[in-house]
């Protein structure tokens, strides 16, 4: 049994549904179809998820709903009146507009609101398989057994939801589930955070054991560097686990970054395809590499922020390590690396975890509360990683990157392995991010 996750990009129009009708309906063994709620059609379109935020911005504030629910029920409309779906027409409407019904002291609200999408672009799926011959079934994440934590926008499944996932695999039709979404224990919607199918379509491929998870979007492949920054990049053939949630989670938007671990756990490989070109490779996820590259892609990302302490004899004091955490653990500042000396200590955190008072409040804590001697916050800087599993293998790559770098002058404010070893940071001034990263992809990628 194969699991197919179609993303936004592939569930945009009526046209886009077809061809995700074409793939499933090509490959008998796709037994499991998570779907998106739909995305872009073009540029500067926005995607129903976005819509759905506005009109829950729009309701809390008491504003008339009437303009942004007409959008929304346009784009459904569109999609239905394209694949002829007339009679689901009113059915959506319904749903679209009772959003406005709910409680806003509810915990989980906005999460209902965003879950929407998802849901309607399931229900339009499926009846459009069913009327054009599938054997297909709409089922929802709670009856597929996606048990989530109740932390609105940032669900966690609950360990013993495996066991009914496992059991999906009884059902004789192929099944159509939104993504983005569990059931807490008390039945209420959760989602995942922003991009979340993802992480669905890999919980179910791991619950149900499938022999492959499939993940359709609007690229061929998975780049080695942002197709933005350099163009036309070398597509990647294999990556590893490791090394793909690394480059998720340092910038590469294409898979989410949470979407790895389950599959890797229960050894599902993973085929990254285009819904737009389904006969092309794709980019291949697996537990270990075959091909050798010195650097598998190339990731970045900014507005990240160096805080700096010093204090004489830092290293000496053995408590000072757990008081500076309790600092930051009060203040919600989660940091992504650090570094330490005899008199000094590092941290990268990025600056959205840094507002104005919080900034005060830390400044005030790490005087009174551990004494430091000073303070510098170092702001507008950029991670640029690269990343491979050969990077724990072979110390001539840190040596060749950092000497691509010194031959265009790029400064590197700090260069850090990361903590899994398959990763480089470098971290440079803003301004010159997108010429590290191409000055990087020339030196690993070009001839
Ligand atoms: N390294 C990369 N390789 C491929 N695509 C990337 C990369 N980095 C960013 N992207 C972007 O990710 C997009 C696909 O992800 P996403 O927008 O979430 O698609 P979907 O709607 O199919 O889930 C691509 O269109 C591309 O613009
Ligand atoms: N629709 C949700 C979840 C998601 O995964 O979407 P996409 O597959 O278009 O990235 C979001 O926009 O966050």
């Amino acid at each position: 049994m194969k699991l197919a996750k179609f993303g936004g990009s592939s569930l945009a129009s009526g046209e886009q549904i077809r061809k995700v009708f074409g793939i499933v309906k090509s490959d008998p063994l796709r037994k499991i179809v998570v779907v998106s709620a739909p995305g872009k059609r073009f540029e500067s379109d926005i995607k129903v998820t976005d819509l759905l935020d506005a009109y829950y911005q729009d309701y809390k504030n008491g504003k008339n709903l009437v303009p942004i629910q007409t959008t929304l029920l346009d784009r459904f409309e569109e999609i239905c009146d394209e694949l002829e779906l007339s009679e689901l027409k009113q059915f959506l409407s319904e749903k679209v507009i009772s959003l406005a019904l709910l409680n806003l002291h509810n915990r989980f609200v906005y999460d209902k609101f965003l879950s929407t999408g998802e849901e309607c672009s399931a229900l339009i799926v499926s009846s459009y398989f069913k009327k054009n011959g599938l054997n297909a079934k709409f089922l929802s994440p709670k009856d597929a057994g996606i048990l989530v934590s109740s932390d609105p926008c940032e669900a966690k499944l609950l360990p013993i939801a495996y066991n009914k996932i496992a059991g999906l695999v009884k059902y004789p039709e192929i099944l159509i589930i939104p993504g983005f979404y569990g059931a807490t224990l008390n039945g209420e919607v959760c989602t995942f955070s922003r991009g979340g199918s993802d992480i669905t379509g890999a919980i179910l491929a791991a619950g149900v054991k499938a022999e492959m998870y499939e993940n359709f979007t609007d690229v061929d492949g998975i780049y080695s560097v942002n197709p933005n920054v350099v163009e036309n990049p070398v597509i990647i053939e294999e990556v590893t686990y490791r090394e793909m949630r690394e480059l998720s989670f340092a910038g590469f938007s294409v898979l989410h970054e949470e979407a790895l671990i389950p599959a890797a756990r229960a050894g599902v490989p993973m085929l990254l395809k285009n819904t737009n070109h389904p006969e092309l490779p794709g980019t291949q996820i697996v537990p270990n590499w075959t091909i050798d590259m010195p650097v598998v892609g190339i990731a970045s990302s900014r507005g990240y922020v160096i805080i700096k302490i010093t204090k004489y004899m830092l290293y000496r004091d053995i408590s000072f390590g757990r008081r500076f955490f309790e600092i930051l653990e009060k203040l919600g500042i989660r940091f992504e690396a650090i570094t330490t000396g005899i008199d000094d200590m590092s941290i990268l955190v990025r600056d959205k975890y840094l507002s104005a008072p919080i900034q005060e409040a830390l400044s005030d804590d790490l005087k009174e509360i551990l004494q430091v001697d000073d303070i510098v916050i170092v702001k507008n800087l950029a991670v640029v990683t690269a990343v491979s599993e050969e990077i724990r293998q072979q110390t001539h790559i840190t040596g060749r990157a950092t000497l691509a770098l010194a031959r265009k002058n790029i400064k590197i404010e700090t260069l850090m392995q990361g903590a899994s070893e398959v990763s480089l940071l470098f971290i440079v001034k803003e301004e010159v991010e997108n010429e590290t990263v191409r000055s990087l992809y020339e030196e690993f990628f070009e001839d």
